[in-house]
């Protein structure tokens, strides 16, 4: 059984298919990488993944069980970091922390203990009491990823987790999502980070204009080349020259 399959996943926008037809199946245990151009579905495809965005048609299956016609159970399976989601800014980011937990109905002791863990090892213990407002932008990242974190979930969804993370911080979130995988959770990150998946993940797929152009273990979609070559194989080549002559006098 997988722990993420997609079948015929379609999204339009009026009449344009932002993902068409999309099948994947993501292997339980795995560390998933989605990878593709700007305007490519990543978001789109893991917004229909999370129950967050009703999919054209098609069908989303966590763990077995259709997500979207039981979202409360399928949604408890689930941690998702939404791509630019809006947050409860004007609580503190304990507080905020504390408010995912208890959504999830977990026991209030057990949420203070998990908060004050994930704070820690995420560096925010000292930014605890302070508004997520005031907050950088990796600093709201890394407490969107406590908060899907602390319902102790069996699928992770995460859009750009790293993006505007310090190297540091990146280097911890990449340690925790391993230790997750290795105990059997599965995680899915979309990333623009070809070097980064490539050394995180041990699948990956390549989407371009709302389609899967190749997926499978990072060993296959590669096929003995780098995945950004790949990437630029599959998804199209780059410009010899960028044109922009005025700027260049
Ligand atoms: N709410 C919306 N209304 C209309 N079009 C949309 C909407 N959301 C996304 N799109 C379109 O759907 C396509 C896929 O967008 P999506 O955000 O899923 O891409 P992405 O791969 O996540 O891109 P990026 O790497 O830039 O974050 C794009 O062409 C985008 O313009």
């Amino acid at each position: 059984m997988s722990a993420l399959a997609l079948r015929g996943l379609t999204k339009f926008y009026g009449r344009k298919p932002a993902v068409f037809e999309v099948d994947l199946d993501v292997p339980v245990g795995s560390f998933y990488g989605l990878v593709g151009p700007n305007g490519a579905g990543k978001t789109t495809t893991l917004s229909m993944s999370s129950g967050l965005l009703r999919p054209t048609a098609g069908s989303v299956s966590v763990l077995g069980e259709d997500l979207w016609s039981n979202l409360a159970a399928g949604k408890r399976k689930l941690g998702i970091l939404p791509d630019g989601a809006r947050l409860f800014d004007r609580l503190s980011g304990a507080q905020l922390v504390t408010y995912a937990g208890l959504l999830q109905g977990i026991e209030r002791a057990e949420i203070d203990r998990r908060r004050d863990e994930l704070l820690d090892v995420l560096g925010l213990s000292d930014a605890a009491t302070q508004l997520v407002v005031d907050y950088s932008a990796g600093m709201v990242k890394k407490i969107s990823l406590a908060c899907a974190l602390v319902h102790a979930p069996r699928i992770l969804l995460l859009d750009e987790p790293f993006e505007a993370v310090d190297p540091v911080s990146a280097s911890v979130i990449r340690s925790i999502l391993v230790d997750f995988t290795r105990g059997g959770g599965t995680v899915v990150v979309s990333s623009h980070v070809m070097d980064l998946v490539q050394r995180m993940c041990d699948h990956v797929a390549i989407i371009a204009e709302g389609r899967v152009k190749a997926a499978g273990t990072l060993a296959d979609v590669r096929g003995g080349r780098s995945l950004e070559d790949r990437f630029v194989e599959l998804v199209g080549g780059l410009p010899e020259r960028s044109g922009l002559t005025w700027l260049m006098s």
